[in-house]
């Protein structure tokens, strides 16, 4: 059996993690973006999924788990943002990715979803198809997708963008007996276990342990919230 037949199974019941930078953020250069990779790795992540091309090179290089890839590009001519075009893959592809994530949704798209898994599968990488409906799941699964993931739940005007993860998508994904990838908002480790009791193959975690500034910001809302609530008196001198 290939490798590429062999690396879903590899991943089934893990933690991925995700390790991503908004550009012109302080931690948005592929030497930071490998060094959490690697921290996340040691700490027991089984693939990591990054994006942008100088970054999937550079944690390619520095990790030996599975990496999983994307290009998010901002377009005039559509909404699709994640890998949007057949040449956005190839290129990923390039870069070294084994998996290569791009949009499933079912908003109107540059490249049909049939048609980037088939790009995507002739570049020798398997496809996750990030989704945000069963619908949207289905037609990438009947398309050929390797994956499909929750990722765009919540991110579409039609699915509703709840503070934690779409447990209600895990579920209908799972009774409609589609295997799934649980992303985004998965922020406690009751919450990653939760969509493991859901059906899903791997959850995929990002903000809650590779974006600083975000993990800061709950703590000193949190914070400032209960000091107005309920000011704290000085030490007195
Ligand atoms: C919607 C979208 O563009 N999601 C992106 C997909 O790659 C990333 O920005 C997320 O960080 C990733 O999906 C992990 O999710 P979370 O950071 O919530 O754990």
């Amino acid at each position: 059996m290939t490798l590429t037949k062999l690396l879903p199974d590899s991943l089934y019941g893990t933690l991925v993690v995700s390790c991503q930078a908004d550009a012109g953020t302080p931690l948005a250069a592929p030497t930071h973006l490998a060094a959490i990779a690697a921290a996340v790795v040691e700490g027991g992540a089984s693939a990591i999924r990054t994006e942008g091309l100088a970054n999937v090179e550079a944690v390619r290089a520095c990790v030996a788990v599975p990496v999983i890839g994307l290009v998010k590009t901002a377009r005039a001519d559509t909404e699709i943002y994640i890998t949007p075009s057949i040449e956005d893959a190839r290129a990923i592809a390039r870069a070294g990715a084994d998996i290569i994530a791009f949009d499933g949704t079912a908003r109107p798209r540059p490249a049909s979803v049939v048609e980037m898994v088939a790009a995507i599968a002739e570049s020798g990488a398997l496809s996750m198809a990030d989704i945000s409906t069963v619908e949207e799941a289905r037609a990438a699964v009947t398309a050929g997708a390797d994956l499909v993931s929750t990722t765009m739940a919540g991110y579409t005007s039609y699915t509703p963008a709840d503070e934690g993860p779409d447990f209600g998508l895990m579920r209908a994904l799972g009774r409609a007996g589609i295997s799934f990838v649980a992303e985004g908002r998965i922020w406690t480790t009751d919450e990653a276990l939760q969509c493991f009791d859901l059906g899903a193959s791997f959850v995929v975690v990002g903000s809650a342990i590779t974006r600083p500034t975000l993990i800061t910001q709950r703590f000193a809302r949190s914070i400032a919230g209960r000091q107005a609530a309920t000011p704290q008196r000085k030490v007195p001198s």
